[in-house]
């Protein structure tokens, strides 16, 4: 009735097969753990650059080494000797206040209120090489006198290409902090390429809301050598058709001043290019933190590609038509289209015919947003002074000559603070 007796040697199974069974998974659970360690000791000491800058520095995110990674306030700092190196914002998810490090001084933080839309429709570069020529060219003239920035359409860079890159600026952005933090400026493996939050934090008054990787363009080899993998590929590709729409840009704007241009002086005029991708993560508290703070530009022309959620702001200037009305205008996002502005050296150049606008970036508390800039500029030897055929129109030089390296190592030691950058060539 009560079937089969009890076998005590079955009792002895189940025990055995509970204890087989706690072992194996306790053996599994100690295997993705050890992988996991592996993981990090592979990025320490695979042998590639990457690791052994970061090894000789220290083992990072372990509580003994010079350098690592501290996470005071959900910043993530990379310290040594007590000193933070760099520091980047940790993917904010559940953060309820921004840290203090990233709350701007009111006067350096965009004021929504007193901002306008620019409503403007955008350039259609489809139309500069046939008979509409004139009238592109003139808009383009206007603008680049004007606001400093203005957005084109059927521009030639591949719309797949744009999309792309979205995609891919939010994916890379989303991978584990490791996996940035390598290109973090202090261990990066190459000069080439830096990640940060702040360009220069040791001098701003407040961090920005955001993360960037920044690399220089020095040939197709080195970039995609030292250009992070998963990313290196499509910013090459857009990089280079966006420059074809530059140089069409460019003797526009040069042509309207008098001067004639050659492949040869262009080539020369942004012989240096620059790409970022930026990240603006979601922010608790967006009405006192800034993605971006104020400044302009310090090359010829810079094209950016921003997602739609918008957020880029131009400083309204004393002789703007605007001026009356709002303090900073707003560029809003059009789909498909291209944010072109104009930067420091090109209103140098034009004699300060051209404007090199102030801008800025704020943070929402809806999206995050991402956005990349492709600076253009000139070779770092380039002299740069007003060109001739203004000076002389204009009866008078409004800046000095000089090196643009000088000009950028300028910029590069100095914190972001509106268009103050070009006080170094300006003659009062
Ligand atoms: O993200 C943006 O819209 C602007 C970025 C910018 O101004 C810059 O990186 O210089
Ligand atoms: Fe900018």
């Amino acid at each position: 009735m009560f079937g089969t007796p009890r076998d005590i040697s079955d009792e002895n199974w189940s025990i055995r097969f509970i204890i087989l069974c706690w072992l194996i998974w306790k053996r599994r659970c100690s295997f993705v753990l050890a992988s996991e360690v592996r993981r990090m000791e592979d990025i320490l000491t695979s042998g590639d650059r990457v690791a052994d800058r970061l090894a000789a520095k220290g083992r990072w995110l372990s509580n003994e080494p010079t350098v690592f990674l501290t996470a005071p306030d959900d910043v993530i700092n990379l310290v040594e000797d007590d000193k933070v190196l760099s520091n980047l914002v940790r993917l904010p998810l559940g953060l309820s206040k921004v840290p203090g490090l990233y709350v701007q001084p009111p006067n350096e933080r965009i004021d929504k209120e007193n901002a306008i839309k620019l409503e403007l429709p955008p350039i259609d570069l489809s139309k500069l090489d046939g008979p509409g020529h004139h009238e592109v060219a003139e808009q383009i003239v206007r603008a680049a006198e004007t606001v400093g920035f203005f957005q084109v359409v059927n521009h030639g860079v591949p719309l797949h290409l744009i999309q792309s890159l979205k995609d891919t600026a939010h994916k890379f952005f989303g991978l584990p902090l490791e996996r940035k933090a390598v290109y973090l400026a202090p261990v990066s493996p190459s000069p080439l390429v830096t990640y940060g939050t702040s360009y220069l934090p040791e001098k701003e008054k407040a961090l920005g809301w955001k993360d960037y990787i920044l690399m220089q363009y020095t040939g197709d080899d080195e970039a995609l050598r030292y250009w992070p993998d998963e990313i290196n590929g499509v910013l090459l590709e857009y990089m280079k058709s966006s420059i074809v729409m530059v140089k069409r840009l460019l003797r526009v704007l040069l042509e309207n001043i008098g001067v004639k241009s050659d492949d040869s002086m262009i080539d020369v005029l942004i012989g240096k290019k620059m790409v970022a991708m930026i990240f603006y993560p979601i922010c608790p508290n967006p009405d006192v933190t800034i993605g971006i703070g104020r400044h302009s530009d310090i090359g010829m022309l810079t094209v950016l590609l921003q997602d739609e959620v918008g957020g880029l702001y131009v400083k309204v200037e004393k002789d703007m038509d605007y001026e009356k009305k709002a303090e900073w205008i707003e560029i809003p996002p059009i789909p498909d289209a291209l944010v072109i502005n104009v930067a420091d050296m090109l209103q140098v150049l034009s004699n300060g015919k051209y404007r090199s606008a102030e801008h800025a970036v704020r943070n929402t508390n809806i999206n995050s947003r991402v956005s990349v800039p492709i600076f253009t500029m000139p070779i770092e030897t380039a002299k740069i002074a007003p060109l001739p055929q203004v000076v002389e129109k204009d009866g008078i030089a409004n800046y000095r000559e000089f090196p643009f390296g000088d000009y950028m190592n300028n910029v590069f030691t100095n914190a972001l603070d509106g268009k103050k950058s070009l006080d170094f060539a300006k003659i009062s």
